[in-house]
């Protein structure tokens, strides 16, 4: 069941982790726009892949109008002027890494060259060429055991790389396939598989920006206090009464890490990306994204990563791995308007194909076989260079793509050079495009709005990618957005996903800085909140008891669907002080009757009306279509929609209804926003299909579609409005009981 308001609590921190949520839904919805997804749902799949050759081949008229050879038709009819501004980037301002100017040796031979052949052996020279399709293929190679914890990278941390190699000496096998490892080795191998699977899944980082120069100058306040040590965050919030006078709301927040404004990059990567990097031996894939508005860091925090990154992927070949056949390959390339750029051949434009294993290749992305750091360096430079920059209000120099920045190992299978190297694992860096809403930027052109506008969908369609990672069903809606199935097997199998999440700390930014960190705590909660459930279950099984509501806050949930799109909504709040289950004690429960109730981990949480009084009585389903008053019982016995007077004796006179109908006003007011922002990006897409539109191709039939889903959505609004003034009158009831003295 699909629930809105849902709120995971993280181990250790349920008090400070209080937001709620309400986004998840309305993604779906919002997901659903690709146009793909939209084709489907709207019973025109005829047109999907009509649309998706349109695409390709005439970019809806915006995108560069087609064709372009040469440096890119479309990256240089968009990027004319931005283009300069992103080759005058220098890298030192954003990175200590990018400090000094590089011009290695060569370089111009080995890189400025553009293709030519390999590098062969020499450990200084790296091979471009295109992708080959069969290094995919990553089912045939084995794990291979891994240095983890201190023995990897420096001294400063405990013993350096040096130092792992006696740890590997006994399992050197230069230059053939491994053989069956002793003993010793079995049961170090087991204890690194163990703590790879300790290395965790999805890991949500936050990363504050101290305030810039102007923000400083204009006296802007930093509204955000960090409390690392508890990885939580305030964000203090001015509002205005509706008599204008100000006062302070206060967010509260909490995230697997905490990362103040004096936090180095260094420290950065050692928090995130460190951990991930020997489990990319261990046929891993791993994606790490820095996400935020405009102007927060994205950038900055994350052009340092891959080189760091890259460095101790290099010692780990040329050391711990050395003589294994291992080699790092390194690419670069660009998501701009739903297409693909080199950011190391042009910006030539690439073509995306899935192989018969449904792996992605990329087709013509030239790829770099690399041994040092060096040119690594080159390579990132270079790319940044290429990035498609613009201005926004908060960045003069904002990316106005996702760049993506991808580490692959690979190994010859047998050593020899004869066969291509199949893929180990996989390291990807994505530098997202600013998160802020097309609609908010100043700049309000066309192509800033269509801009904002594929950029949110990839957005959107990435957080539900990464909702799914943990999903059971398997099912994994990259097809939502051309990031996603970029990065399709890197949300399959064995991944892991580092997000870092970029705030700016200035007043200003508040509103930014709540989506951003609402964004990152959504999808936390949905994770933390399985978990509980699953553990939750776990502890019953184990204990011989069947699992048990525990929430002293129960929500009922209703789902009602509009023509094919699911809406859910909460709509029952009850906060019993005693509650007449429990017999006075907070946490226990009675037995409950009926065992099936139980099957659905997920959902025992948040199902009032699931526990034994299921059988008597629904739940309560204010705001639903019929409106019908069902009264629900306890055993039978205890009404529960309409207290009693032994009820509300029992009732907490402190019982907060008003805290809980403005959590209600914020939750519906969040849905309506929502749904606001899905009508946006609704409409620039009809907007793009409408003036895309040729003869006889039939989107006069998929707008119309579109129209009734616009329809649809504010019918959604009107019932989230219905539904708020519900909850008004329920506390008006609620004054008149407790002014009467019940
Ligand atoms: N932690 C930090 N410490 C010091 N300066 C920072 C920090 N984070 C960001 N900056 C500075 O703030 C400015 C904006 O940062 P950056 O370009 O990384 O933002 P962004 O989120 O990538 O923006 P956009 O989405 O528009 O590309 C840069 O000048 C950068 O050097």
């Amino acid at each position: 069941m699909n629930a809105v308001g849902r709120h995971g609590q993280r181990s250790g921190s349920s008090g400070a982790h209080h937001q709620r949520q309400y986004s998840d839904n309305f993604l779906e919805v919002t997901s659903s726009s690709s146009n793909g997804r939209w084709l489907q749902s709207a019973g025109l799949q005829h047109l999907q892949q009509q649309q998706s050759s349109n695409t390709t081949s005439s970019d809806f008229g915006y995108y560069g109008g087609g064709g372009g050879g040469g440096n890119g038709g479309q990256g240089s009819r968009m990027f004319n002027g931005s283009r300069n501004v992103g080759a005058q980037r220098t890298l030192s301002g954003g990175s200590d890494l990018f400090a000094e100017p590089l011009t290695p040796p060569g370089w111009q031979k080995k890189v400025g060259g553009g293709g030519g052949g390999g590098g062969g052996d020499d450990p200084n020279s790296f091979s471009p060429g295109l992708l080959d399709l069969h290094s995919f293929d990553t089912e045939l190679i084995s794990e291979v055991p891994v240095a983890y914890g201190a023995p990897l990278y420096n001294s400063t941390r405990g013993r350096s790389f040096d130092d792992a190699e006696p740890y590997f000496g006994n399992n050197k096998q230069t230059g053939k396939a491994r053989g069956v490892p002793d003993n010793n080795l079995m049961k170090s191998f087991a204890s690194e598989k163990e703590k790879a699977s300790s290395v965790a899944k999805i890991k949500v980082v936050v990363r504050k920006r101290p305030l810039n120069k102007k923000e400083l100058a204009k006296n802007e306040e930093d509204i955000i206090t960090t409390q690392s040590h508890a990885n939580s965050l305030t964000v203090h919030e001015t509002k205005l009464k509706v008599d204008l006078t100000e006062y302070m709301e206060k967010h509260e927040f909490v995230f697997d890490a905490v990362l103040n404004e004096e936090v180095s990059n260094d420290e950065v990567y050692r928090e995130t990306v460190e951990p991930i990097v020997p489990i990319i031996f261990q046929r891993t894939k791993a994606t790490c994204f820095a996400y935020g508005q405009t102007g927060s860091g994205k950038t900055f925090t994350m052009k340092p990563l891959p080189l760091k990154a890259s460095r101790d992927i290099l010692r780990l070949v040329n050391h711990t791995y050395r003589s294994q056949g291992f080699h790092l390959y390194f690419s670069f390339f660009e998501i701009y308007g739903g297409k693909l750029y080199d950011l190391l051949n042009d910006r030539k434009k690439l073509c995306m194909r899935e192989d018969g294993k449904q792996q992605v290749c990329i087709v013509g992305l030239q790829e770099y076989r690399v041994s040092d750091v060096e040119t690594i360096k080159e390579l990132i430079e270079r790319g940044n260079a290429t990035r498609s920059t613009g201005t926004t209000g908060a960045n003069e120099e904002s990316s106005r793509s996702h760049a993506i920045l991808q580490l692959v190992i690979k190994r010859s299978v047998d050593g020899s050079e004869s066969k291509p190297p199949r893929v180990v694992g996989k390291l990807s860096f994505i530098d997202l495009a600013g998160s802020e809403r097309g609609a908010d930027t100043t700049d309000n052109d066309k192509q800033t709005r269509m801009e904002g506008a594929e950029i949110n969908k990839s957005l959107l369609a990435l957080k539900e990618c990464i909702r799914a990672l943990d999903n059971d069903q398997g099912h994994i809606p990259f097809r939502g957005s051309k990031l996603t199935e970029v990065l399709r097997d890197s949300f399959v199998g064995n991944s892991r996903t580092v997000m870092i999440s970029c705030i700016s700390p200035n007043a200003g930014s508040c509103e930014h800085t709540l989506n951003t960190l609402r964004y990152a705590d959504s999808l936390l909660s949905e994770l933390n909140e399985k978990a509980l459930s699953l553990g939750h279950k776990l502890a019953s099984f184990n204990s011989g008891q069947k699992p048990l509501q525990r929430q002293q806050e129960r929500r009922g949930i209703f789902d009602f669907k509009l023509e094919g799109i699911n809406v859910s909504a909460v709509v029952f709040h009850v906060t019993p002080a005693v509650s007449p289950y429990d017999d006075g004690m907070v946490d226990s429960f009675p037995e409950q009757a009926d065992e099936d109730d139980y099957d659905d981990a997920t959902e025992e949480f948040y199902e009032p009306e699931q526990p034994s009084w299921k059988n008597n009585a629904k739940v309560d389903a204010y705001g639903s279509s019929n409106g019908q008053d069902k009264s629900r019982r306890t055993n039978g016995q205890t009404k529960l929609k309409e207290p009693t007077k032994h009820e509300s004796r029992n009732w907490n006179p402190d019982d907060d209804l008003n805290a809980l109908l403005k959590e209600e006003e914020d939750l519906v007011n969040a849905h309506r926003k929502q749904v606001e922002d899905t009508m946006d990006i609704v409409r620039v897409e009809m907007k793009l299909l409408v003036e895309a539109d040729e003869p006889g191709n039939q989107l006069d039939e998929y707008v119309i579609k579109l129209n009734t889903i616009l329809a649809q959505k504010a019918a959604a609004i009107q019932q989230l409005q219905n539904q708020l003034a519900h909850f008004q009158r329920r506390l008006k009831e609620h004054d008149v009981l407790v002014s009467s003295g019940l």
